[in-house]
């Protein structure tokens, strides 16, 4: 048996490119690599925390300031830094939420949605996709409509995912945070695909809660994330304890409840930090990342029996398509059986494909240069042609 301390050195092939849906976004920049290298102690953040004795009111190095900076970045009043965007679901649901609660949700909520309701007693409700997978006003009301007649009573929290993760789809935000709002149900906007990936606007948006994933989208060290807020709901949310030791009387007061006091520490926000300049401005470049998308979602629609799932034309970096018909085909008969794409792939320098995945799958090409996107476009047509299939102009 090996101990804790026979780890090995991770094998990451910096030349490969990665379509995991859900790792791209996260990898760090080089400054954030070296911010981890000089921040790795633990406490290393908390030389000079001085009163108020809070992470958040750090000034050196600037912790206070990215917490003002990331606020008004997202358009909204209030932001505080959490262990990654489910610890941010929970935090809104333990301000909002009380056992009973009827909470709405979608039908493409990842399932940390669902726990951060769970966590505080809230029943989970979903507003049904549409049959172009998409999460419509229209729906939300009549989800809204239905749990209030047949539960007496109105929702305390709604979530939408601005991105979803299952076909990279965007909702009907705006007008599902105003139908939400006329019921004076509160809106938190899911921004684990969108918050460091393209402008997010949360007054624009008019949500009341804003949640990002800093080592999904945010170029950060897991675990990251963060939650940001109104001036309405940032007394709710950040709370600070009116609890005092029993017996000594010892007052915490300015420690946040469902904070637990102070919020992330070392490498999590020195990373998150030292990549926001980047993030910054990545986002700006958000057209170049969907020129480069559609490269490959191009290719993929030219192989023949190749669908994608996800709306058209995309507007976002992760697709869903479909390749029973294609690539799985192939794989029928092919000696590698299911395992051939993903090892065709890898061959030419393409990871982050799960083995065997042949039929319903995602890709991501956030971060591709445009050498890359037009490689892997290559690659794509050159393994369907390789095994037989056609393909169209
Ligand atoms: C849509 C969505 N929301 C939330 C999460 C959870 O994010 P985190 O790992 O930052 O808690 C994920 C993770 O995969 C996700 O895909």
């Amino acid at each position: 048996m090996k101990c804790a301390g026979d780890i090995e050195v991770r094998q990451v092939d910096e030349m490969a490119i990665n379509i995991d849906p859900i790792q791209v976004g996260g990898r760090l920049t080089a400054d954030a690599m070296k911010a981890v290298i000089a921040y790795g102690d633990g406490y290393s953040v908390c030389d000079n925390c001085r009163k108020p004795f809070r992470l958040d009111y750090i000034k050196k190095p600037p912790i206070a300031d990215f917490h003002a900076e990331l606020a008004s970045w997202l358009s909204m009043d209030a932001c505080r830094l959490v262990p990654g965007a489910r610890r941010g679901f929970q935090a809104v649901c333990q301000g909002l939420v009380s056992k009973g609660d009827p909470v709405i949700l979608t039908a493409l909520s990842h399932y940390t949605e669902f726990l951060g309701v769970e966590s505080t007693g809230g029943l989970p409700r979903e507003i049904q996709k549409n049959a172009e997978n998409r999460i419509t006003a229209d729906a939300a009301a009549e989800t809204i409509e239905r749990v209030i007649r047949e539960e007496g009573k109105t929702p305390s929290l709604l979530f939408v995912e601005g991105v979803d993760y299952q076909y990279g789809n965007h909702h009907e935000i705006k007008e599902i945070s105003r139908v939400a709002h006329s019921y004076d149900i509160p809106v938190l906007y899911n921004g684990a695909y969108t918050v460091g990936i393209l402008p997010v606007d949360g007054k624009a948006l008019g949500v009341d809660f804003v949640i990002g994933s800093g080592h999904k989208s945010m170029a950060a060290p897991a675990p990251s994330g963060l939650v940001a807020t109104t001036d309405e709901y940032a007394e709710t949310i950040f709370a600070t304890t009116a609890v005092k030791g029993d017996q000594t009387g010892r007052t915490f007061g300015i420690k946040e409840i469902a904070m637990m006091g102070c919020t992330l520490m070392g490498v999590t926000v020195m990373g998150m930090m030292a990549s926001f300049p980047h993030v910054k401005e990545r986002v700006l470049r958000w057209d170049e990342e969907l020129a480069k998308s559609r490269i490959v979602t191009d290719a993929l629609l030219s192989i023949e029996g190749t669908t994608i799932l996800s709306e058209m034309p995309r507007r976002h970096t992760l697709t869903r398509i479909d390749t029973r018909a294609s690539f799985d085909r192939v794989a029928a008969t092919h000696k590698k059986r299911g395992f051939f794409l993903s090892s065709a792939l890898s061959k030419m320098g393409i990871t982050g494909v799960i083995p065997g995945a042949t039929k319903i799958w995602k890709l991501n090409t956030y971060g591709m240069t445009m050498a890359q996107a037009e490689y892997t476009a290559d690659a794509f047509r050159e393994i369907a042609t390789e095994n037989g299939l056609s393909l169209s102009d």
